[in-house]
């Protein structure tokens, strides 16, 4: 009972060692000779550039180190293939229940009319109805959700069967209808009447939710027709909401079923406490909500886990999830089965490099050949026992009973009454829920923690990249939105670096030293803030003081420099273009790269620091779903979005500023002094000449731009001024 015909899925092993060996040798013999250099080189104490050169030095120990790490990716990539075939004809009487949990937290970032779309694309998943429920927490509490959800259900008794007849992809009718070939326009195609039926529904649905929202009150007469809307009656702002729990569909109910018979997914609606404050522990709260009350209504084994923003797209996802976790032969080593996040609204050139191409096609195959791929907190199915903090044995066979509990037959308003004291914060006072069972608290990627300890528990993950995008969701779409979201996923890293997770001490032994590697990677990226600022800014400041930091060019040390930075580079951009993206967004990338790594991981780095010290508190910045149309109409046409004054642009701009105002110096530096001059300054004029290039939209934001995305003028001033400071001040 081994032959390949009965396994589930497919693993297919990367090729090319002998060139992985042949790259990562002589990349480590060029490092190895920069830091002989660095070492032989350093100037004499009283010498001018001492200090510079060790801190030039420090951050290329650092970025070979850090090199180093991301080997652990690129050395053994898998890539997985499913037969879902197999599954349906062995196991489909079989298959489990899955519980789908899909969380939002506010109403206005997070518009209602996003949020139903992902709701009804999950609905409409190609799988057994009566086995599919489907969870929605808002943390928000909102009226307008709830409202929306309720609309929603009701347009999903169309929406579901015309999919399920027409296998629409993709599955959220906004999706569907603003694509402009619509896939079902071959001749099998034949319910024209219906579809157009159905887009205007959809869009008398949307103005109508809108409508509500520009309102701001749900009227009366809506409000009649669900008792759900009594929880909102009373005065809000000043009761203490607990929470809400309202079943809307119940799968098992006759009732369900629609004129054809056709059964609905279960939805149930939970809330919590609107504002976040003790217990509250943001969307790992929320998930752990979710993990108590579902757990009384439909007891998944298999739990999917979604991002209000995140569209099913693919409607055979369960079933390729399946594929892995009811494999008889390794089935039972998996915790979770982690799908890319994708993106449907990112530009052709990926202007904020919100696609993260190469940690989607590289870095998580890589992680997959290593034990298994993070969990990022979207577009995950999970093993709801190792969810819930289960330890991994090799004895015990982990079934996927569909068995609902009893307490289902209660009917669905003493159920409602039920789950509510569990759906509340102040129910996880003084239990383990956030420490030994469930989602982690307290770190701002609960996912990736969370993730990791059920590695650590011995579980394996997968990641499963199928050819048909599982899931589209939304990147964010403005500047300082990206740099913020990389904040916080980078102190959050960063905390689980420094806490009792560090994964190379408390992933001993429990996990493979490549998975351990992989781990550090993220965990240290708000630490490559200190070299990277370092390199952005001293050369660049030595060149415009004659201070020469790389050999000359003419001399043999310049060979590991030359070959190292070339062959880096190279394989950057060769990644990225077989990867499908453009030699444009590439260089975005590289932009982006220096972005963030000199505000967002900079922000993070003292920010966990401060948060390790005690000082500074636990917080998660949703990122917007939403811009104006001005705002959105500059980020279709990929241009940089600033507007505002903040201190990340600020940073930017000076950073920017100061390597203008040094390559115009050293340049005239180098035509006084003549080709001498040029020989040992080379590196230095290329580097700052490259960053100089690679800022041009700060140049062109700050002095040509007249939008309300440009840099505000009080910015480039002062980023101006300190320039101009600092050159007066004597540094080395
Ligand atoms: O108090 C909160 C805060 C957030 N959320 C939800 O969490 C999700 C992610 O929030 P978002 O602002 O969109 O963050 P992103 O940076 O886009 O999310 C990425 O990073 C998060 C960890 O930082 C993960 O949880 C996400 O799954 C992952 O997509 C959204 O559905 C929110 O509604 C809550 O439910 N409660
Ligand atoms: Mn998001």
């Amino acid at each position: 009972m081994d032959t390949t015909e009965d396994r589930l899925f497919e693993v297919k092993v990367g090729k090319g060692r002998a060139w992985k060996w042949l790259y990562a040798g002589s990349m480590l013999l060029g490092l190895l000779l920069i830091w002989v250099y660095r070492a032989s080189h350093v100037p004499e104490a009283g010498e001018k550039g001492r200090w510079a050169w060790t801190a030039v030095f420090a951050a290329e120990l650092w970025f070979g180190f850090y090199w180093f790490l991301t080997l652990s990716v690129r050395w053994n990539p898998i890539y997985r293939f499913t037969y879902k075939d197999r599954l349906s004809h062995r196991f489909e009487e079989k298959l489990p229940e899955v519980d789908i949990f899909i969380c939002t937290a506010d109403p206005i970032i997070e518009p209602p009319s996003i949020v139903i779309n992902t709701v009804l694309s999950v609905m409409a998943y190609d799988y057994p109805p009566e086995k599919l429920n489907v969870y929605l927490s808002d943390d928000g509490c909102s009226i307008f959700t709830f409202y929306a959800l309720l609309e929603a259900l009701q347009f999903a008794k169309s929406w579901i069967p015309f999919c399920k007849k027409f296998n629409i992809q993709p599955m959220s009718p906004s999706l569907f209808f603003s694509k402009s070939s619509i896939s079902v326009h071959d001749s099998s195609f034949s319910d024209w009447t219906t579809m157009e039926k159905l887009y205007k529904d959809m869009e008398s649905m949307e103005s109508r939710i809108n409508a509500a929202m520009k309102l701001g009150d749900i009227s009366e007469e809506i409000k009649a027709k669900h008792e759900g809307f009594s929880e909102w009656s009373s005065n809000i702002s000043s009761k203490d909401h607990q929470a809400i729990v309202k079943i809307l569909i119940d799968g098992r109910d006759q009732n369900a079923r629609d004129s054809e018979g056709f059964v609905m997914p279960t939805v149930v609606y939970v809330a919590r406490e609107k504002r976040p404050k003790f217990h509250h522990n943001f969307k790992a709260g929320a998930l752990n909500t979710l993990l108590r009350v579902s757990e009384k209504i439909s007891n998944g084994p298999i739990i999917l886990t979604i991002d209000c923003d995140m569209y099913a797209n693919n409607a055979g996802s369960v079933r390729d999830a399946l594929c892995f976790f009811m494999d008889e032969k390794q089935g039972h080593e998996y915790a979770f089965v982690q799908f890319p996040q994708t993106y449907k609204n990112t530009t052709k050139n990926d202007l904020y490099a919100s696609s993260l191409k190469i940690i989607e096609k590289v870095d998580f195959p890589g992680l997959d050949g290593q034990g298994g791929p993070l969990y990022t907190g979207s577009c995950c199915f999970h093993r709801r026992d190792c969810l819930k903090g289960r330890k991994y044995s090799e004895l015990s066979n982990v079934e996927l009973k569909g068995e609902r509990p009893q307490i289902f037959e209660a009917s669905s308003r003493i159920l409602e009454e039920k789950t509510k004291d569990l759906a509340t914060c102040s129910y996880e006072e003084s239990t383990q829920w956030g420490k030994e069972i469930g989602l982690k608290y307290g770190c701002p990627v609960e996912d990736v923690i969370t993730g990791f300890v059920i590695q650590c528990r011995g579980w394996k993950s997968v990641y499963f990249c199928p050819k048909r995008e599982a899931f589209l969701g939304l990147a964010p779409t403005t500047l300082s939105q990206t740099l913020v979201q990389h904040k916080r996923w980078s102190e959050g890293d960063l905390q689980i670096f420094l806490s009792k997770y560090f994964p190379f001490l408390y992933g001993f032994r429990r996990t493979k030293l490549g998975l351990q590697m992989g781990y550090s990677i993220y965990c240290l990226w708000a630490v490559n803030s200190i070299p990277t600022i370092i390199y952005a800014v001293i050369p660049s400041i030595c060149l415009l003081n004659e201070i020469s930091l790389f050999p000359n060019v003419f001399s043999y040390w310049f060979i590991p420099f030359a070959y190292v930075i070339s062959l880096s580079y190279i394989v950057s951009l060769w990644e990225s273009l077989i990867h499908g993206e453009t030699l444009k967004a590439w260089w975005n990338e590289k932009r982006m790269w220096l972005y963030k790594r000199t505000t967002s991981y900079l922000f993070a780095f003292v920010d966990a620091i401060l948060k390790m010290l005690g000082i500074n508190d636990l917080a998660f910045v949703i990122t917007p779903k939403v811009v104006d149309e001005d705002t959105s109409k500059r980020y279709e046409k990929e241009i940089m979005e600033f507007g505002s004054t903040s201190l990340m642009f600020m940073i930017l701009s000076t950073v920017a500023m100061l390597n203008l105002f040094c390559l115009v110096g050293g340049i005239g530096v180098v035509i006084v002094d003549g080709a001498g001059a040029l020989g040992s300054l080379f590196m230095q004029l290329l580097l700052c000449g490259s960053l100089v290039l690679i800022n041009f939209p700060i140049f062109e934001a700050s002095f040509f731009r007249k939008d309300n995305g440009c840099i505000p003028i009080s910015t480039t001033l002062s980023s101006v001024a300190i320039v101009i400071i600092a050159y007066f001040i004597p540094v080395f």
